[in-house]
């Protein structure tokens, strides 16, 4: 089981960023939340920070727990660990190593948009926030 750290950012205006992950990656095109694999001796959080500065060139507050997912890719499973993040004063997000990165809404358009296919393991993360957060 591999365990996979990813971040729920928002913005001042209550916007939810999604990052579509590059080819040549597992599960490539699909849009997820940025982060990535928990490295040997890391926290979760710790591993998420990273991650997000080596994704999204931007510094962030890891704040609360969602709760985690446990997802069987045919090849592998993972165990995807969410948390709320807050951008730093003056950190703008870079698409650094994913295709692309967005501002959306987060609200259960989302879950089934055509536009954003979300990789599975990211929906009951999506469907927690928007029962909690959304608008
Ligand atoms: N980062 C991230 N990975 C996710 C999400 N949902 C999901 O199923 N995954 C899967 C895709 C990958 O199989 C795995 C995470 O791998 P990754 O490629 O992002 O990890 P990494 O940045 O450490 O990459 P690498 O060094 O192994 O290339 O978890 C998500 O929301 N964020």
């Amino acid at each position: 089981m591999i365990q996979v750290v990813c971040g729920l950012i928002v913005n001042g205006e209550g916007r939810l960023l999604i990052c579509q992950r590059p080819e040549g990656k597992a599960q490539a095109g699909l849009w997820e939340f940025p982060g990535g694999k928990i490295d040997q001796g890391e926290s979760a959080r710790e591993a998420l920070r990273r991650e997000l500065i080596e994704e999204l060139g931007c510094e962030v507050e890891v704040g609360e727990a969602l709760t985690s997912v446990r997802y069987a890719y045919d090849d592998y499973s993972i165990c995807l660990i969410p948390y709320i993040c807050r951008l730093l004063d003056g950190q703008e997000p870079k698409a650094i190593e994913h295709s692309n990165i967005e501002w959306v809404r987060g609200d259960e358009r989302l879950v089934t948009s055509a536009d954003y296919a979300l990789a599975p393991a990211d929906i009951p993360i999506l469907e927690e926030w928007v029962e909690r957060f959304g608008d």
